[in-house]
């Protein structure tokens, strides 16, 4: 690991849910010198302004955790915005770290790359072998980019250049900092804003979007900036000797998957809610399962801490927080 805690570490994303979370765990390791930019102050869709923040700044390292984010109904309803702004800030962030001489970089993907009906577990090797699911593949597509962006600035100028561009795919997130929004969310913040106006207005039933059948994995968001950081700083002999070149991202998952509706009790369960639950198939379920194979990264020494009923408590109380602001 790396040991200079002055180096320049720029954060892309530090307000969104993985970025400030990223940032909360290189402070609590005593790295002094972060970058960080807000969206209006720096637009990574804007090539000139990433280009002169790049050429200003010249940070050591880059975390890429800035992107379009959103749950199933976001992003099956702005595929443009998904996929747009996503290749934008990917090929502006990465390339302009190249040419300021940035030689670590970690990308955060997503498991939506994986093809719909890929075998589960979802393991590193899945990339590309199948048709994605339609409800995200304009995201997935600009994810995948993101990917082969690290891979081909590795291939063609990693031993001239001495860059090491790495790529991190998260399962499905949530923790503090997460978007409540009640349509554009993903379906943890979305269940907990749910389940909690039903406790307060004593509702005799919350509605679930889809059947309840699909099964996803929920990694706590805390967990996620752990496996970031550690990925970023394993030493590239250690890196290597797990992947591929041609296969350089690396699953990040929990470890096990539950039902949408075994989600849906344990939200409930957490924000106290003691009504009926019911479900609504004329919404999108999505991806049948998506559930990583995590060996990998299992295998290089790291392990998520937080379970997910625990999790779930954590992330209800930050909800409530910012009921307060
Ligand atoms: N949340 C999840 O379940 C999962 C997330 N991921 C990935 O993890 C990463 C972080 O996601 P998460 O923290 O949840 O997302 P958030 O939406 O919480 O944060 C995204 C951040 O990106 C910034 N941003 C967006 N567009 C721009 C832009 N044009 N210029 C500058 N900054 C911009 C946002 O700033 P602002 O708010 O000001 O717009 C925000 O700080 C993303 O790459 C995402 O794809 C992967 C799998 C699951
Ligand atoms: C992280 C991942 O996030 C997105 O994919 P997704 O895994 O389908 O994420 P989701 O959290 O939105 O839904 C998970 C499941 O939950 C069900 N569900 C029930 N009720 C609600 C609900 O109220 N809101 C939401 N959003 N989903 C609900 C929903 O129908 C689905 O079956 C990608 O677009 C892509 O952005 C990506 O990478």
């Amino acid at each position: 690991m790396s040991k200079d805690l002055n180096q320049k570490i720029y954060v892309a994303g530090h307000r969104g849910m993985v970025g400030s979370a990223i940032v909360r765990n290189l402070q609590a390791k005593g790295f002094t010198n972060i970058v960080t930019r807000t969206h209006s102050e720096l637009d990574l869709t804007n090539q000139a302004a990433v280009e002169a923040f790049f050429q200003t700044e010249k940070p050591d390292q880059v975390y890429l955790a800035a992107a379009k984010v959103g749950g199933i109904h976001a992003n099956n309803t702005f595929p443009a915005e998904f996929i747009y702004q996503n290749l934008m800030m990917e090929a502006n962030v990465i390339h302009q770290a190249f040419v300021s001489g940035v030689k670590k970089l970690l990308f955060l993907g997503s498991s939506c790359i994986y093809p719909k009906l890929a075998p589960q577990p979802m393991s590193e090797s899945a990339l590309l072998t199948g048709t994605l699911e339609p409800t995200n593949e304009p995201y997935a597509i600009a994810k995948i980019a993101g990917i082969k962006l690290c891979e081909s600035y590795n291939r063609q100028y990693g031993q001239t250049h001495g860059i090491d561009y790495r790529s991190v795919m998260p399962t499905n997130l949530y923790g503090p900092g997460d978007n409540y929004h009640p349509e554009n969310s993903h379906v943890i913040p979305a269940l907990i804003r749910r389940f909690h106006e039903a406790k307060i207005h004593q509702y005799p039933e919350v509605v679930i979007w889809g059947t309840g059948k699909p099964k996803r994995e929920f990694l706590y968001v805390d967990d996620m900036a752990a496996a970031s950081v550690f990925v970023m700083d394993l030493e590239k002999e250690i890196y290597e000797s797990h992947s591929n070149p041609m296969e350089s991202h690396i699953n990040v998952g929990y470890g096990s998957d539950v039902t949408i509706a075994e989600l849906a009790r344990e939200v409930a369960n957490a924000t106290g809610y003691e009504g009926g639950i019911s479900f609504d198939s004329n919404k999108p379920d999505g991806a049948p399962r998506k559930w990583m194979d995590s060996s990998k990264l299992h295998g290089l020494g790291w392990a998520p801490l937080v379970e997910l009923p625990v999790g779930l408590q954590s992330a209800y109380q930050a909800y409530l927080a910012t009921l307060k602001l």
